[in-house]
């Protein structure tokens, strides 16, 4: 329907045919880029194996709840090239867990993530391989962002560069005491190009972006929530018994949004999405096609069966 109705706006106003299938693609794919940019995806993924080193970890756990862990700790977890393809890898399996409700991405041995690996940075320094590494990872985080599942980033230490950019493809922030999230692209000579500039505006608004990017500036937990980047603090608790971990509290956390059926959670993740997404109109008509989805469904006959009164 949504194509339907992308078709029909597009038609209307004249869009030329390279800007409808550009749309059309997006949205039945969840990816930005395609064979119609120049984008080969093979090219990419093979030139991305000649860097290895490091992984990427998916735990599907029976709550509903995933873990993934961004795992390279002798490099503060920078993303290796080989990693870049692992996370499309684990991304895929996430689009393809139909129990699945909720998601937390970490980094191994307590800090988030440092960005590119600087020495597959240095090897494909030339502006045509960068543009194409930069293409799979805005592919890979778009899709990790549509996912139907609703995403929390559990920061720990330090998410730089890239690793900052991460944590903006994930519906939620929580950051640990003594955390940082910071942009440092301008000390790199750079601007975010995993789609962390775009994703980042739509966060905390172009006046705090515009700062946080110009300045680099150390986000740490009290201005993370303050400016809307990180959605609660979580202190870090000394080991002993019945101490909660990091990833237990935001679990906790988190299982506040996930309680309940994976077909409406999912449903939940799905018109937030298209709201955020797509033109009014094309959003409503999403809307009532997930509605459809669960009207009637097993949790709805089951809520109507048992005469709630919402206290
Ligand atoms: C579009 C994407 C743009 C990007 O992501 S560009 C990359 C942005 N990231 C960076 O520039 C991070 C540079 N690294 C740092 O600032 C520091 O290493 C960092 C993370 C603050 C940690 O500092 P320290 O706690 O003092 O630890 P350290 O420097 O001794 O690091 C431990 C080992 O990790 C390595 N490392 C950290 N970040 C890395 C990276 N991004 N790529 C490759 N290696 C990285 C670092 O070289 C060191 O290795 P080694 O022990 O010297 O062999």
């Amino acid at each position: 329907m949504v194509l339907c109705a992308l078709r029909r706006q597009l038609l209307m106003s004249g869009g030329r045919c390279g800007t409808w299938t550009r749309l059309l693609q997006r949205q039945s794919s969840g990816c930005v880029y395609s064979g119609t940019d120049g984008f080969n995806h093979q090219e990419i993924r093979e030139k991305l194996l000649a860097f290895p080193g490091g992984s990427i970890d998916l735990l599907k756990q029976d709550s509903g709840i995933a873990v993934l862990t961004i795992n390279n700790p002798s490099r503060m977890n920078a993303f290796s090239g080989s990693m870049m393809v692992d996370l499309e890898e684990r991304v895929t399996q996430l689009e393809n867990w139909t129990d699945g409700k909720g998601l937390v991405v970490q980094g191994a041995a307590e800090t988030f993530c440092s960005g590119s690996d600087l020495n597959a940075v240095r090897a494909i320094s030339n502006p045509q391989d960068g543009m194409k590494m930069c293409m799979f990872m805005q592919n890979t985080l778009t899709r990790l962002l549509r996912l139907p599942l609703i995403s929390v980033a559990l920061v720990e230490g330090r998410a730089l560069g890239g690793g900052a950019e991460l944590t903006t493809a994930c519906d939620f922030r929580l950051m640990a005491s003594g955390s940082v999230i910071q942009f440092v692209h301008k000390h790199m000579g750079l601007v975010p190009g995993w789609g962390g500039a775009a994703r980042l505006v739509c966060i905390v608004g172009s006046q705090n972006a515009l700062k946080l990017l110009g300045g680099a500036v150390k986000v740490d937990p009290e201005l993370g929530l303050h400016i809307g980047l990180s959605d609660g603090v979580l202190e870090a608790q000394q080991e002993a018994e019945g101490a909660v971990t990091l990833l237990q509290q935001a679990e906790n956390w988190l299982s506040r949004y996930t309680k309940g059926a994976a077909p409406v959670i999912q449903a939940v993740k799905k018109v937030v999405l298209s709201g955020r997404e797509l033109p009014l109109s094309d959003a409503l008509r999403t809307e009532k096609d997930v509605f459809g989805t669960v009207w009637g469904g097993p949790a709805n006959l089951q809520a109507l069966a048992s005469k709630p009164k919402h206290k």
